[in-house]
């Protein structure tokens, strides 16, 4: 029970600026029975039912098909090298699509020659200027800080999407694109991709999610580290022998075909058991077995009550296999 200060400040209302929707928080210090520390925030919420445009300068975003959205990197004259903006738009597009309750599955491809070259070289400015700049050094260094952790978190929104992302590669994935594809749930590529931890040969550790992630999928320290040493190209029949990509496609259109006729099948089935499978198999990576366990049976005590259990029981007993569940969106 909240005290009667923080009752009286909950009753603080006001209208933010460009916030359509809003919510109050409190947080409240107890000492005893006395409120030692009050504070109110207004946490701006979307609204669940705005039409959802999906307008990017860097991204080209369809509906394919029913509960598929395909997302395109769109900078094909600059080799979808990726800008300030495509970093800033990574992130709000997942971070949009994971409260999107039409959307169920996302194929992650690339318009042009190649999915991406990486980190646009020349759109490094900001770098420079800081670099420049008269601030001491523990300043530079707090804003590095800070981007670093703003373009990490552009492709941990794939991560934390519940819905699954396919990605689609063709030609070259350099740099920033193995760190982004490394995020993704199910790799694809065509015959004539290739991949390079490029880094290196910028001067710098691979720094959003390559070395985190990347050697979790394919499972081989010792050949990591020499990919990520050497920064050599390594190419499609190699990744899929580490298992970092897990088909191989003639064309880019034979490998989009395949991809759709994947998220139709995974956007036909409940939402509720692909995305906690997504949630699941996320946390029981980065845990102990018993620790992923436990998290599983909190889960199940709600999950195991969904309506979708009783809608596919059904159409599994019947042995006709007339019965189609249509299962509800999330
Ligand atoms: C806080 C930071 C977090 C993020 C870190 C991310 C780091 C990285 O991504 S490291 C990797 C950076 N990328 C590269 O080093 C890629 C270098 N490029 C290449 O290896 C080749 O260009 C590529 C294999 C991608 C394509 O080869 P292709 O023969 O098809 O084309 P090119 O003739 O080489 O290039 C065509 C024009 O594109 C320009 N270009 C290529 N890569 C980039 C890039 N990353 N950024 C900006 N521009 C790029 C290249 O200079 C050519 O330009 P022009 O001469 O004007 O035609």
């Amino acid at each position: 029970m909240a005290s009667r200060a923080a009752r009286c400040l909950l009753r603080v209302t006001g209208r933010a600026s460009g916030v359509t929707s809003g919510q109050l928080d409190y947080s409240l210090g107890q000492h005893g029975d006395r409120a030692f520390s009050t504070s109110i925030r207004l946490r701006s919420r979307k609204d669940p039912d705005a039409k959802k445009t999906y307008s990017f300068s860097t991204l080209k975003v369809d509906k394919p098909a029913k509960g598929v959205i395909q997302v395109e990197l769109n900078r094909p004259d600059r080799l979808n090298a990726l800008n300030n903006d495509s970093w800033c738009e990574i992130r709000e597009f997942f971070d949009t699509i994971s409260a999107d309750p039409e959307c169920r599955v996302v194929i992650l491809s690339a318009l042009g020659k190649h999915f991406t070259a990486g980190i646009d070289l020349q759109d490094m400015g900001f770098m420079m200027d800081l670099l420049g700049s008269d601030l001491d050094t523990s300043r530079k260094g707090l804003k590095l800080e800070q981007k670093v952790r703003d373009y990490q978190d552009s492709f941990t929104a794939i991560e934390k999407c519940p819905k699954p992302v396919i990605a689609a590669i063709h030609g070259g994935c350099i740099g920033g694109g193995v760190d982004m594809t490394s995020a993704c749930d199910i790799r694809y590529c065509t015959e004539d991709a290739f991949f390079a931890i490029k880094e290196v040969d910028i001067g710098m550790a691979a720094d959003v999610g390559t070395l985190q992630r990347f050697p979790k999928i394919v499972g081989n320290d010792s050949l990591v580290r020499e990919l990520a040493f050497t920064a050599r190209k390594f190419y499609a029949a190699e990744a899929k022998s580490i298992g970092f990509v897990s088909r191989l496609f003639d064309s880019r259109e034979t490998m989009l075909k395949a991809a759709m006729d994947v998220a139709s099948l995974i956007a036909a089935k409940s939402p509720v058991a692909v995305q906690g499978t997504k949630v699941h198999l996320n946390y029981s990576r980065d845990h102990t077995v018993q620790e992923g366990l436990e998290h599983m049976a909190i889960w199940q005590m709600t999950m195991l009550q969904s309506d979708d259990i009783m809608k596919a029981a059904m159409a599994s007993a019947d042995r006709r296999g007339k019965t189609v569940p249509e299962f509800a969106d999330v």
